[in-house]
This record gives structure tokens, C-alpha cells and sequence, in this order.
């Protein structure tokens, strides 16, 4: 079998399913333990193999890319988001970078909608109540929150994850708003009845509830800066499941402790696992451990499309999810 030949390196455990495949059809090297690598492990891996799997646990940038030597010839990650990969420099030395996009969008959808319910209807504080053993019981007044049917909807990077989130926004009667790099094909707009802003702040300004759906790129670094979260309303609640990196998250810590924006649900953070202890203080704000993608059938098919990448680039064709630089 002259996939066997190929030597691929994997950064972290994967579904059992996955590997076993990935034993049958690579001379894989897999994980025993389930901690990220180092920056030394990484480039040891790098330079051993044929192919490298990593994660966004994987920093792979210029300088751990000029260590690779010529062996390495694809990067498969598993995952959508490359943010973690230098992709110019590895084209440029001749190293392939391919992704999974596509089998995250529903998972990470619903976990978007159900962080803007989290914190629109307080659902944490009232099950530490619950757990807390503090509830008295029934009250006109106790813990309230806000209706989502009929608030308007911002969504930030209308794509995959953000025409999904769509979907479900309108299911729940919300107004569906957005602003993207392109705009959406006319049919598109009208099933999800969106309204496109070609002008960010002026949507950011009349907007109830933000969703971050836009990759990290150069271009979206801090996007929502603190001069255009100040432009929220204060009853304003915002919700990221794309990359912490796109919000100014200090400032955003200070709006929330202020109280100049009502709600955060935050999945992904601005320094990958480091979370601003201030952020975990605030009773407005839900924090979930980067989980948007995170259900059973979601690994299995990013672990599938990792596979098809490398045994069509080991066929000799280019791999179906090929990232190519500045495509996000
Ligand atoms: N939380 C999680 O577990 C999780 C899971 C999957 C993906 N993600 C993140 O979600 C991101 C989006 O995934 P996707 O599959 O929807 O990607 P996508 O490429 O389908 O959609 C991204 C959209 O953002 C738009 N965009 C890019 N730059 C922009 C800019 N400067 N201004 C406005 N719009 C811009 C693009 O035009 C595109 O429509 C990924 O890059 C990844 O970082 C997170
Ligand atoms: O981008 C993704 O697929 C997830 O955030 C994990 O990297």
C-alpha cells in the first residue's frame, strides 16, 4: 500500500476511530499522552515527518517552519480556524496547509445560540443558585433576563458559522443583521431576511445582540476595538465563538465590569487557554472552554477530513480543503 510509506506525525489524541484508520492507511505516529507539545516537540515532529497533524494547540510559525527541512509537506490540521499557522511562509517553502470546515458549522452554531440564550436568559446564575441550595422559590421580580424574540441580531463574519447561527436566530424571532467582506447572493439574504451593513459601526450601533463569526485574520485583529464596542448599546450583549483575538477583550473586561455593555458569552479567548481573571469575576459574562465544536460526531468528522486531505495529496491530487494564503 503506498500510503503506508508517508509518514505522518499526529499533536494530539484524536477519536480511537480515527487513529485506527490512521493506522491502517499511514505510518503514523500518534499520541500516548494528551498534553500540547513544546516548542521543541513541535519542531522535532516537524522535521521527522511527511505529513504533520497538528491542532490550534500548535503554534506553527515562520521561525518553526524555517526548522522544518524538506521533508514536511503538508500541515492537516484538525481544525477550521489556521490562525495558529503561519500559511504565507509555509507556501512559500513549498509546504501544503489544509483544514475542516464544513463539519464544525452546526455544532459551533448551536453553541452560539445557546451561549446568546445563556446570557440573555441567566441560565449559569440560576443553576448555581440551584446548586448554591439559595433558591426560595417563585418570584414575579427574580431573575429576570431578556426576551431574545424580536432583538436584532448583528452578526460579524456572515460565513458557514454565521449564516447558521442565522438560521437558528430566526427560528427564535430575531431580526437578522450582518456585515462580511462580500455580501450574500440575494436569495441567500432573502431566506434569512438579513440585512446587510456595508458599514460595521453604523450595525454595531443598532444591533441588541454581536456575534464574532469572522476568522482571526490581520484584518480582523481587534476589530471590535474599545471605540467600536463603545458604540454598543448598553443593554447590549455580545457573543464569541469564533477567536478571542478579534475582540479588544481588556476593553471589553472594562465595558462589562462598568456595565456599558450588558452580556458576554465567550467560547474563545484572546491568548488561546490564558482567560483574564476579571472576566471570570463578572456575573454577566458565561465562559465555556473553547467547546463550540465539541460533540462526539464533530471530532469523528473533522478526524474523516483529515484523513480524505492526506490520502488525496498521498494520491497525488491536491487536498479537497487546501487553505490558500489570505483566502479567510
Ligand atoms: N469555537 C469553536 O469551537 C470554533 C469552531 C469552528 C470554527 N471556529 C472559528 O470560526 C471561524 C469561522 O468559521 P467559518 O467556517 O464560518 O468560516 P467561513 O470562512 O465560512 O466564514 C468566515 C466569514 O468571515 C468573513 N470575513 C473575513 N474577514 C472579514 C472581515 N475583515 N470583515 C468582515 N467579514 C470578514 C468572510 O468573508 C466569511 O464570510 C473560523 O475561522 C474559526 O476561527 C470556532
Ligand atoms: O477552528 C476550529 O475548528 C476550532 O476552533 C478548533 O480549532
Amino acid at each position: 500500500m503506498p500510503g503506508k510509506q508517508l509518514s505522518v506525525v499526529v499533536t494530539r489524541r484524536l477519536p480511537e476511530a480515527v487513529e485506527t484508520r490512521m493506522t491502517e492507511l499511514f505510518n503514523v505516529t500518534l499520541r500516548e499522552g494528551d498534553k500540547p507539545l513544546t516548542r521543541t516537540e513541535l519542531a522535532e515532529a516537524m522535521q521527522g515527518a511527511d505529513v504533520l497533524v497538528p491542532t490550534i494547540t500548535d503554534p506553527i510559525d515562520a521561525a518553526l517552519l524555517a526548522q522544518a527541512g524538506d521533508k514536511l509537506k503538508l500541515i492537516a490540521n484538525f481544525g477550521a480556524g489556521i490562525d495558529h499557522i503561519d500559511v504565507a511562509t509555509a507556501r512559500q517553502r513549498g509546504i501544503l496547509v489544509s483544514n475542516t470546515p464544513g463539519v464544525v458549522t452546526e455544532d459551533t452554531a448551536d453553541m452560539t445560540m445557546a451561549l446568546i440564550l445563556s446570557v440573555s436568559r441567566r441560565i449559569p446564575e440560576g443553576l448555581a443558585l440551584m446548586q448554591a441550595g439559595n433558591w426560595e422559590g417563585w418570584a414575579p421580580t427574580a431573575m429576570l433576563g431578556g426576551r431574545i424574540g424580536g432583538r436584532r441580531l448583528g452578526i460579524l463574519g456572515m460565513g458557514r458559522i454565521g449564516q447558521a447561527v442565522a438560521r437558528r436566530a430566526k427560528a427564535f424571532g430575531m431580526q437578522i443583521h450582518y456585515h462580511n467582506r462580500k455580501r450574500l447572493r440575494p436569495e441567500i439574504e432573502d431566506e434569512l431576511e438579513a440585512t446587510y451593513w456595508e458599514s460595521l459601526d453604523q450595525m454595531v450601533a443598532r444591533i441588541d445582540v454581536l456575534s464574532i463569526n469572522c476568522p482571526h485574520t490581520p484584518s480582523t485583529f481587534h476589530l471590535m476595538n474599545a471605540r467600536r464596542l463603545k458604540l454598543l448599546k448598553p443593554s447590549a450583549v455580545i457573543v464569541n465563538t469564533s477567536r478571542g483575538e478579534v475582540i479588544d477583550e481588556n476593553a471589553l473586561t472594562r465595558m462589562l465590569r462598568a456595565g456599558e455593555i450588558a452580556g458576554a458569552g465567550l467560547d474563545v479567548y484572546q491568548r488561546g487557554g490564558e482567560i483574564n481573571p476579571r472576566l471570570r469575576e463578572l456575573p454577566n459574562c458565561v465562559l465555556l472552554p473553547h467547546m463550540g465544536s465539541a460533540t462526539h460526531e464533530c471530532r469523528m468528522e473533522m478526524g474523516e477530513k483529515v484523513i480524505i486531505n492526506i490520502k488525496t495529496f498521498d494520491d497525488g491530487h491536491r487536498p479537497p480543503d487546501l487553505v490558500v494564503p489570505g483566502m479567510l
